[in-house]
């Protein structure tokens, strides 16, 4: 590969996904170097007005009239992300709540599907939400939690994860693109696999939607969860999206039992009764107006779309992997992401024992990336709006200041966020 700035310059010049980037706000004005779109996207330039829209005709001058719009709000943003996103039917998946509340969810219903079966498998190495809600679930159940250990750097190995699938398992929680080191799963082979055992699985997509190519329905995925704040830009706290296959929907009962899944809602009947549809998994009242910021988030992904979205990612994640290769790896730091592209989601992570000082020297320049433990530096250039150039002048920059040695002043004691 040309590991020259020029031919950064002509990787975007040939990006036909370049003007997205003028669509977020900041970008291409802020200078900064952005690379935490896989902790928090990006704004998109038309938020506030949708925002404002909600806030100044919708609530101000329509009030509790507005509720028969609202009332749909999320399973049309649902359907969008179905249909431009996750390669879901219309009905299959809601805007609502949060990933770890939506995860809940579907773990319980999942359970309970499984009956008979006592023990819940997540991998060790999983975003600790995930792990924190199986050891929640079991604990509550009294089943047991096999976490099935995973390489930090190569993710999950499947054939050790088939190790732990047998006829007491009900349900998998899995992601399909490791938090830390960005490995990829094989959707459909695990979702198999874990079928022929007589298990289901709920798959988090947080840092895949967006990112990845994504086809629920060809995969033959039941379950799902995922954020939207991620790479689907929909800001901070955004609701997450939950995905339930159509055809299993009727059979599954989620364990909150909220007024917003009921049939008939304002019957206000005697007894919890849900509606068949997606909808039996919400709850209560849905955030109208972080589900406006979602719509527009999921709407700019669906226009760009996955397919180049993923191809750009791949591209800039490759010449990250690279340029760590010819200017980090003499430094001592070391690729800690699958080196194969095809196992990668669009973040690629570096380890070294430095790792949160030399994240604090790259904020102090205008380079964001983020530092996961213990020694991890995670860079996700978001292909809707970095640039190659941009990624080629961060890993520039990482390269000065560990030849300058200027990261060493920084503190090791880690702060509240990272
Ligand atoms: C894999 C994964 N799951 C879940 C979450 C977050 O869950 P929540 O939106 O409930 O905070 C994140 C990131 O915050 C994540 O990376
Ligand atoms: N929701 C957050 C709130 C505060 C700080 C970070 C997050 C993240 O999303 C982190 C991300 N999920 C991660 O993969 O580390």
């Amino acid at each position: 590969m040309d590991l020259t700035r020029a031919a950064a310059e002509a990787l975007d010049a040939a990006d036909p996904l370049a003007a997205f980037r003028d669509r977020f706000a900041g970008a291409g004005e802020d200078g900064l170097l952005y690379l935490d779109g896989n902790s928090l996207g990006r704004m998109p330039v038309e938020t506030p007005a949708a925002l404002a829209r909600v806030v100044e005709e919708e609530w101000a001058r329509g009030l509790v009239r507005s509720w028969s719009s609202w009332v749909g709000a999320a399973t049309r943003v649902g359907d969008l992300l179905a249909e431009g996103v996750l390669g879901a039917r219309p009905g299959e998946v809601l805007v609502a709540d949060s990933t770890t509340v939506d995860l809940y969810k579907l773990l319980v219903a999942a359970a309970d599907a499984r009956p008979g079966r006592d023990v819940l498998v997540c991998s060790a190495d999983d975003f600790p939400t995930d792990r924190y809600v199986v050891a929640g679930v079991a604990q509550a159940r009294g089943m047991t939690v096999r976490e099935v250990p995973a390489d930090a750097d190569e993710g999950l190995d499947p054939a050790v994860l088939a190790t732990a699938l047998d006829e007491r398992v009900a349900v998998v929680v899995l992601s399909a693109v490791a938090y830390r080191s960005g490995a990829l799963a094989d959707v459909a082979a695990v979702t198999r696999t874990a079928r022929e055992a007589g298990a289901l699985v709920v798959w988090d997509l947080s840092h895949a939607a967006g990112a990845v190519p994504v086809d629920l329905a060809a995969d033959g995925v039941d379950l799902a969860v995922g954020c939207t704040y991620k790479y689907l830009n929909g800001g901070p706290g955004a609701p997450a999206f939950l995905y339930v296959r159509r055809e299993l929907q009727e059979r599954l009962r989620q364990p909150i039992w909220g007024w917003f899944g009921q049939r008939d809602q304002f019957a206000m009947g005697p007894a919890y009764d849900p509606v068949p549809g997606v909808e039996r998994f919400a709850v209560g009242t849905p955030p109208v107006l972080a589900l406006a910021a979602v719509e527009v988030g999921a709407r700019l992904v669906a226009e760009a779309g996955v397919d180049r979205l993923a191809a750009k990612g791949r591209a800039l994640g490759e010449l990250v992997v690279a340029l760590a290769d010819a200017w980090l790896a003499p430094h001592g730091v070391a690729l800690a992401s699958p080196r194969d592209p095809a196992r990668r989601g669009a973040h690629v992570t570096l380890a070294s024992p430095s790792a949160w000082q030399l994240t604090q020297a790259l904020v102090d320049r205008g380079v964001v990336p983020d530092f996961r433990t213990p020694d991890r530096v995670r860079l996700g250039p978001a292909p809707l709006y970095t640039r190659f150039v941009d990624v080629w002048d961060a890993m520039a920059c990482l390269r000065d200041v560990l030849a300058s040695g200027a990261h060493e002043g920084y503190p090791a004691e880690r702060s509240r966020v990272t």
